[in-house]
């Protein structure tokens, strides 16, 4: 099934609430939350704090994405604060088999995320311990830029792999520069999971928007049959 998740990255920030609300009843499926340390990327954002403060405003699972260093030393305080879903970067994590074990015995579904430059070959060893791997298509750190063409084949890549593997409930979730025409091309490669921030929050209907994407991603899924 697809899933949209709104990144609240593209949000009013003052109206976080109701930003949120407004996706939830627009057809929303998930609220992507992304988190940044000025280290792993060049940008700040936000913590768990802002997940406590919005966690009362949705019943839609939060989709916590962490670039961050050191991930291991805050998942637990996310959890407690709300979210439902967390994801931590292959490429800040040494020991990603205890951190992914780390996250679900916490109580959250575990992701693990590539940037574009990062092959899929990297978390083969800990497809067991993976709930959901996000494949970013940009590179990570801002929202609004444009989604790399090159890494709809990683995403095939993953989709084959998790099949020949016997994983076919694991979420592939693609983030970056999704928007009608790029969700499409995600979906027909195997995606599931859409992040959109800007092509989301950046327009005044956001039932609309969102709808615009659902269509272009579920005609890219009925492509790939
Ligand atoms: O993780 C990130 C960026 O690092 C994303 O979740 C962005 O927030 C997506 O924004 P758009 O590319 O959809 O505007
Ligand atoms: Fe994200």
């Amino acid at each position: 099934m697809t899933k949209l998740a709104p990144s609240i990255l593209s949000a009013d920030f003052a109206r976080l609430g109701e930003e949120i609300r407004d996706v939830e009843q627009g057809g929303a499926d998930w609220i992507h939350v992304d988190v940044m340390d000025g280290h792993f990327v060049p940008n700040l954002t936000i913590g768990p704090l802002v997940v406590e403060a919005i966690r009362p405003h949705t019943s839609l699972p939060l989709d916590v994405h962490l670039m961050i260093e050191h991930p291991e030393r805050y998942i637990n305080d996310f959890v407690r604060a709300g979210a439902d879903w967390i994801t931590v970067h292959q490429e800040v994590c040494p020991h990603l088999h205890r951190t992914l074990a780390q996250i679900r015995e916490s109580g959250a579904k575990a992701g693990v995320a590539l940037n574009p430059g990062t092959s899929v070959s990297a978390i083969e060893p800990v497809l067991q311990e993976v709930d959901l791997i996000l494949l970013m298509t940009v590179n990570p750190g801002f929202g609004g830029q444009v989604f790399i063409p090159s890494v709809t084949r990683k995403i095939r890549e993953t989709t084959r792999l998790l099949r020949e593997r016997g994983f076919t409930r694991v979420e592939i979730e693609v983030d970056g520069g999704i928007q009608p025409g790029t969700a499409r091309e995600a979906a027909a490669a195997g995606a599931t999971v859409f992040v959109a921030g800007s092509a989301v929050f950046g327009q005044a209907d956001r039932k609309q928007a969102l709808d615009a994407i659902r269509a272009d991603a579920e005609a890219g899924t009925v492509k790939r049959g």
